[in-house]
């Protein structure tokens, strides 16, 4: 991977009430997407440039499914994992914009946590000289509370610092009260 941080945009389908605020709206604006940027178009003419843009390191449209997401954005990072090196994927949006749809999934749609994890087991799989602990947590940070999803009591998480990190990496730990 060429840079440490990339930032892939998913834009989901309009639901049926947005799409009639949209239809009834004469302020509207639409988007057009060209490779890896998206600029802001006027809604009857995807070429009138509004004159915003902005460019990413990949942009998938409404028609996009997880798993394109997954093999173009996340698989090499889940990869890189697994060989070692401290890796992050995080969904980032405002409410309603498609990150549970996108990270959690549905029956019928493999989120990117599935897929990541089966990425994980299948590397685990296929490399048996080497021994792998997997260790989980699943946290919610909302509101500035973390929580710990899979204590039943739900009890809120205390943070701290690890004493022993070092001065360049200040690890922030979440343990039980
Ligand atoms: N790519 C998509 N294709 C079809 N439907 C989608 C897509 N993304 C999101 N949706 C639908 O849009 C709605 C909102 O999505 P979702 O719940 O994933 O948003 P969210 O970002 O997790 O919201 P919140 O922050 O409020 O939890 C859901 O009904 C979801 O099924």
């Amino acid at each position: 991977m060429k840079d440490n941080i990339n930032v892939a945009i998913r834009i989901r389908p309009q639901t049926e009430k947005e799409e009639t605020s949209f239809a009834s709206s004469s302020s509207a604006f639409s988007w057009a997407i060209n490779e890896n940027t998206i600029s802001q178009v006027t809604k009857t003419d995807s070429k009138a440039y509004l004159g915003t843009s902005y460019t990413f390191d990949k942009v998938y449209n409404q028609d996009s499914k997880t798993h394109e997401i997954y093999y173009g954005a996340v698989d090499d990072i889940v990869k890189s994992a697994m060989n070692g090196i401290n890796a992050t994927v995080f969904a980032y949006g405002q409410t309603s914009s498609g990150k549970t749809h996108t990270m959690y999934g549905k029956s019928n749609e493999a989120g990117i946590i599935n897929l990541a994890i089966r990425e994980v087991f299948d590397h685990i799989e296929k490399n048996n000289r080497r021994q792998f602990i997997v260790r989980m947590s699943y946290l919610e940070i909302y509101n500035e509370i973390v929580s710990d999803l899979l204590d039943p009591n739900r009890k809120n998480l205390k943070i701290s610092e690890n004493a022993n990190a070092s001065s360049l990496t200040h690890l922030i730990l979440f343990t039980s009260l």
